[in-house]
């Protein structure tokens, strides 16, 4: 018996705005279940595309108040660039989500950069900028092509912006170019092992070859876009694969330097919350500043008899999170100065 608070009957429907669909680390392979390095959690493989396709029929049930559904990373497994598989597992997972009524958006994890170049994603049905809001007469709020981050308006006065966790990394670089050194540097200062995804012995044990972070230049036009949503009493959602906050996280996973991203992000009244991927075992916490931050229970860590994924529920004071199988609900006020008035 499901005692959850229920977001539908909790709360006014007819206060509800518009809602979305959330949904993290999919990973699907054509392969036997299997465990993730630790051994220590089963990973089901093929059954992650039938969970998938379970996510969507729920999806377009509601497809009337649904506005769109965010894909927070690592659609396909790095297993497959082994098996010479990523492209037709892509095509798969692909095809699914053609069946969802509503426009989704792909963000990219460390999976998409075991299986393709940067390049590659850039020119890939993963790259979903062109579904990305351009402000008139504001040109500092347009990300450079350096990234792959884009920010867009689901409904008025709430804005949503999508990360490039990878931005700097080690993964998905052309091992010539000076970014890749540059990053290997930053890597290697923080992390003497041989093995640069072992964590082991580390202060600092994010600094894993598995993780990345934001560069300079992306953390300035997110404070640029922040900016002009403070000016315009927006609300505004992050999106990342990688979480930023050490509460809702586990501590090797958090991006490389995600105290300077919470430094931007602590600068504004703006944001609500921080959707992240990459933990799989999923976590909570709301800051000392008011951001929910909500690392999403991984698809591909979740049984067959279960589910993972959640459609969130907007309204003026608040976002509901109603979650499924796996994934808890959530009730995620806005600081009581920030709520919207229509
Ligand atoms: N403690 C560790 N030591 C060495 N390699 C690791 C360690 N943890 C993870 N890895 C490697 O890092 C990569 C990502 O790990 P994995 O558990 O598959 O994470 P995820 O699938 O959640 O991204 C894999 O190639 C894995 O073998």
């Amino acid at each position: 018996m499901d005692d959850k608070p229920n977001p539908k009957t909790s709360s006014e429907s007819s206060e509800r705005l518009f809602s979305f669909g959330v949904i993290a680390d999919i990973q699907y392979a054509d392969l036997e279940d299997g465990y993730n390095f630790h051994g220590n959690r089963r990973r089901y493989y093929r059954h992650s595309l039938v969970h998938l396709q379970g996510a969507i029929d729920d999806w377009n049930t509601q497809s009337s108040t649904l506005s769109c559904v965010l894909q927070l990373g690592d659609i396909i497994d790095g297993y497959n660039a082994q098996h010479k598989a990523s492209e037709t597992s892509l095509e798969l997972v692909m095809n699914t989500f053609q069946k969802l009524k509503v426009p989704v958006h792909h963000t990219w994890g460390n999976h998409e950069f075991y299986n393709f170049s940067r390049d590659y994603l850039t020119n890939s049905k993963l790259n979903t900028k062109f579904l990305e809001d351009q402000i008139a007469h504001h040109p500092e709020t347009r990300p450079s092509e350096n990234y792959y981050a884009y920010h867009f308006v689901p409904f008025p006065k709430f804005r949503f912006i999508l990360l490039d966790g990878y931005d700097l990394s080690v993964l998905g670089v052309d091992q010539s170019s000076p970014k890749y050194q540059q990053c290997m540097k930053i890597l290697k200062e923080h992390n003497p092992n041989m093995e640069l995804n072992s964590p082991q012995g580390l202060s600092e044990p994010h600094y894993v070859q598995f993780n990345g972070g934001f560069s300079q230049e992306q953390l300035n036009w997110l404070n640029e876009v922040l900016t002009f949503s403070d000016t315009n009493q927006e609300k505004v959602v992050i999106v990342s694969h990688l979480p930023i906050y050490p509460e809702s996280s586990d501590s090797v996973c958090l991006a490389w330097n995600y105290r300077d991203a919470l430094a931007v992000i602590w600068s504004h009244e703006c944001v609500v919350c921080f959707f992240a991927g990459h933990t799989h075992d999923g976590g909570y916490s709301e800051d000392p500043f008011g951001v929910h931050h909500v690392n999403l229970e991984g698809v591909i860590e979740t049984a067959p008899d279960s589910q993972a994924f959640g459609t969130v529920h907007v309204y003026p004071d608040k976002m509901m999170l109603e979650g499924r199988g796996r994934v808890p609900d959530r009730i995620m006020n806005y600081k009581r100065e920030k709520a919207l008035h229509f």
